[in-house]
């Protein structure tokens, strides 16, 4: 698992470390580590360090040093090294090696800014973990030269502009293609839009390990995720892998039902069973023989009885939001297992967040507008502080809450944030949520808790668009010379298998 730690908590244990060592042995450490990926980057480009043009954009803090002390030895390589200085100090330490090494360094001017082009590489040291709101001038011009230069460009710690401990971006900010980071990771490297920010991140380990907390972020690899998922083991039979209930669809919106279904189906429930209106059934079955239906008869008021045992329940996607919808929701809330509430469920909860008020384990799964439904919170707001709001909204809800988008959160109370990273742009397409919607019931009837199966069923959803894309599955989103397609949702489900074999 990777784990990503907020600003206080980085400084916290970078005090605890320095508390025994020799002033500047960190920024040694992490200048060193800091040149040996640039010169790796110079010579995979370039073929050499030597004669390189390297631009190092110099602010007035210690991400500024870290900076110069990297350029100085890269200028020892014999790289064509000039910091400009850009802040209203310099660290004077690392700007004596640079210059002892036979750098340069020029003040900010608009022919430094031309420098920013006609570098190889660009090393971003304005502005570390101790950056605060939008960038200042002329910061925010420096960072915005770093979109349009054809060099690398690299961010030292964390890319300048975004917010280390958010991923908020509230001005210009450098886009990195590689961010150079000390120690541990930083929570906003791993939270959009501060994560696409960041490009590749690489962590050159300071010996901070010892002295970190709990993570405060933590996103897991595909072997955390083997490792939790439900295996079938020889006496396993269908009930112990877990049954799955799923009330969505409505004679309207019939394609969510067939979409949760097959995501169940092919993430390995046990047995999926489905209950709906006459349309839906019907669809379901012809679509997944496999799955058990109930028609629901909601005339004379909703019970499930007649449906059989579940482990867990998935309500909402396509089921409406009418009273209809409304006591089928209440009926399926009232069970005393884990239930995933999705798309319509969540607005009829939004209106009736009573409904929520349970013992046993409830997972949500809104994008940003249902999330702004659900805290009563402009969706800009939730796009801008993603982190912030899958928080509030597990807090104030009571419930685990997975927030979908580029990078999807999950947030637990008193649990890391887990942030999954495998999804693909191809993934913004209509039916995907559902498919996420089916994964995550099968994964919770399989018995994983309300946390784990949402990032489980996340990371592998992301997963199946990505296999999906490149045409690995058995969908038809095959593309051209081995590059990505447009994908359906139903191709993600049916490219689960194909992911699930990755693991
Ligand atoms: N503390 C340590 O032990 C270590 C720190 N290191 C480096 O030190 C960095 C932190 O250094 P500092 O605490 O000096 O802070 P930074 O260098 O990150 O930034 C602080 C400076 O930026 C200015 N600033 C803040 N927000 C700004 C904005 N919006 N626009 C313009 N200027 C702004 C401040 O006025 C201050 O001068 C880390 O990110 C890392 O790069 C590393 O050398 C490893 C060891
Ligand atoms: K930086």
């Amino acid at each position: 698992m990777r784990t990503a730690y907020s600003p206080d908590q980085i400084r916290t244990a970078e005090a605890a470390l320095m508390a025994g060592l020799p002033a500047g042995t960190l920024m040694q450490r992490a200048a060193a580590g800091l040149a040996v990926v640039c010169a790796r980057l110079l010579t995979g480009a370039h073929g050499r360090v030597y004669g390189s043009r390297v631009t190092v954009l110099t602010g007035s803090g210690d991400n500024g040093g870290d900076a110069l002390y990297a350029g100085a030895r890269l200028a020892r390589r014999g790289a064509r090294v000039v910091a400009v200085l850009a802040g209203s100090r310099t660290h004077e330490g690392g700007l004596a090696a640079l210059l002892a090494a036979g750098g340069r360094a020029v003040a900010f001017t608009e022919e430094a800014l031309g420098l920013v082009g006609d570098a190889d590489l660009v090393l971003d040291g304005l502005v570390g973990i101790g950056g605060g709101g939008a960038l200042r001038e002329p910061y925010g011009t420096l960072a915005s030269a770093t979109a349009d230069t054809p060099a690398l460009v690299v961010a030292v710690d964390v890319p300048s502009g975004v917010d280390s401990g958010t991923g908020l971006v509230a001005g210009p900010a450098v886009k990195a293609h590689v961010t150079v980071t000390f120690g541990a990771y930083k929570t906003g490297l791993f939270v959009d839009p501060g994560a696409t920010h960041a490009g590749m991140v690489e962590l050159v380990d300071i010996g901070l390990r010892p002295h970190l907390p709990g993570p405060d972020v933590a996103a897991p690899a595909d072997g955390d995720v083997a490792a939790l998922l439900p295996r079938p083991e020889a006496e396993s039979d269908k009930y112990r892998r877990g049954v799955v209930g799923i009330a969505a669809g409505s004679d309207t919106y019939t394609g969510a039902a067939v979409l949760s279904a097959g995501g169940a189906v092919r993430a390995g429930a046990g047995m999926v069973r489905f209950a709906s209106s006459a349309e839906p059934v019907r669809l379901v079955r012809a679509r997944w023989p496999e799955v058990v239906t109930t028609i629901l008869d909601t005339a004379s008021g909703v019970s499930l009885d007649a449906i059989g045992r579940v482990q867990a329940w998935v309500v909402g996607p396509g089921m409406g939001t009418g009273t209809e919808a409304h006591a089928v929701a209440r009926a399926v809330l009232s069970a005393e297992v884990p239930v995933l509430v999705d798309a319509d469920g969540l607005t009829i909860v939004a209106a009736d967040r009573a409904l929520l008020r349970r013992a046993a384990p409830t997972l949500i799964t809104p994008h940003a507008g249902e999330l702004s439904r659900l805290l009563g919170v402009p969706r800009e707001l939730i796009e801008a502080r993603r982190l912030e709001h899958v928080r509030r909204a597990a807090d104030e809800l009571g419930v685990t809450v997975l927030l979908k988008g580029s990078t999807t959160l999950i947030a637990e109370t008193g649990l890391p944030v887990r942030a999954i990273t495998t999804g693909t742009p191809w993934l913004a397409t209509g039916g995907t949520g559902d498919v996420l919607s089916g994964i995550a019931g099968a994964f919770l009837a399989g018995g994983l808790s309300a946390y784990d199966a949402a990032s489980c069923a996340a990371h592998v959803h992301g997963l199946a668009a990505r296999v999906a894309a490149r045409g690995g599955g058995t969908g038809k989103g095959g593309g051209a010379g081995g590059g990505e397609a447009p994908i359906a949702a139903l191709d993600v489900a049916e490219a689960l298998p194909a992911a699930l074999r990755m693991l």
